[in-house]
């Protein structure tokens, strides 16, 4: 049974043209397993909404069903109002990007060749205008990779424009893949574990940079194993267990919820959460201080079911459906 805690109280309070996503019903079988069962969810504008769960709990098939990439068999997604097209390509170009669980990136390409990729549903120039390479295509490429410099500085990885994907730290990777996701100016963004294998300095610089996205105007969805991470970032948490939605509602009410530390969370938080991170972060940066080099270590404060095959992981073939 669906259970949604969500009171007046911690509830936004949301007029209706604020709605960005709205699922309902969303359901998602593969045969004879129901990976995610008549889920309801909706993100507001100005929102970060975090999705939790165990391990195979369904929040990457849900995802799927919201991009484009599955149909579900049940169920309907609606980006701003309208029913999103049932290709990747039109939901992206309709508003909703994503990055993906395990990093993506052209490897052989650059930096800014891999946010340009990003652009290519918002570039009009089309396969004559490219071949003649008229004034068009050129004003078109300039405004293109003025856009995605801007990008980069937003990321803080102006510097390494020019740099193959590939020879980036994977936290860099990560942000990268998140300035992707931007080129294509979407009014919401799904994060797919983006901090799985951080360290906490990572973890923490991607913290604020989800916060500057929201700043900027873009709804966030998120799924994270890091429970400090949802936490301390989410307005708002839903929890899927077997596919179905637990418990939908603020950190508080969510951290609190018996159910939840029973399916997934395992023991409550003690203390502040922040100043636990603040703790790790130093010692962390302490540590890379004597080694002089820094690590690439578990991202802090997974919970109990999630952390050990997300942390230090930076690419999981055994994964088909993200
Ligand atoms: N393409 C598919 N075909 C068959 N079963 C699938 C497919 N994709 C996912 N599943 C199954 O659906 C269930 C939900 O998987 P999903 O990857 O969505 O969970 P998850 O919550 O994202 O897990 P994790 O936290 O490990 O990423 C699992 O039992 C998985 O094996």
């Amino acid at each position: 049974m669906t259970t949604d805690t969500t009171t007046k109280d911690t509830a936004p309070a949301t007029a209706p043209g604020d709605v960005v996503l709205d699922a309902r019903g969303v359901t998602m079988r593969f045969g004879g397993l129901t990976a995610v069962r008549s889920v309801d969810l909706t993100v507001n504008k100005g929102e970060i909404v975090g999705l939790i769960g165990p391990n195979g709990a369904g929040k990457t098939t849900f995802f799927n069903c919201l991009t484009g990439l599955y149909i579900p068999t049940e169920g309907e997604v609606r980006y701003k109002g309208t029913v999103l097209p049932s290709k990747s390509f039109k939901v992206t170009a309709a508003g909703i990007a994503r990055t993906f669980q395990n990093i993506r990136l052209f490897g052989n390409m650059t930096v800014l060749e891999n946010v340009l990729v990003g652009r290519h549903t918002r570039t009009k120039e089309g396969l004559w205008s490219a071949l003649l390479r008229g004034p068009g295509f050129h004003r078109a490429e300039a405004a293109s990779k003025a856009r995605a410099m801007e990008l980069l500085e937003f990321i803080g990885l102006e510097a390494k424009a020019e740099h193959l994907a590939r020879n980036l730290p994977y936290g860099e990777q990560r942000k990268l893949e998140i300035a992707r996701a931007l080129a294509s100016e979407p009014g919401l963004l799904l994060l797919d574990e983006p901090t799985a294998g951080m360290n906490p300095q990572e973890t923490r610089t991607t913290e604020e940079l989800v916060f500057a996205i929201r700043d900027m105007g873009i709804a966030v969805l998120v799924i994270e194993h890091d429970m400090r991470f949802i936490f301390n970032l989410c307005d708002r948490v839903a929890v899927l267990v077997q596919g179905e939605k637990l418990v939908e509602g603020d950190s508080e009410t969510v951290q609190g919820d018996e159910r939840v530390v029973a399916a997934y969370l395992g023991e409550p938080f003690e203390g502040a959460p922040g100043d636990e991170e603040a703790a790790e972060v130093a010692a962390a940066e302490a540590g890379a201080a004597r080694s002089g080099a820094a690590g690439s270590g578990a991202a802090a404060g997974s919970a109990g079911t999630g952390s050990a095959e997300n942390a230090g992981t930076t690419g999981d073939a055994s994964k088909e459906n993200d």
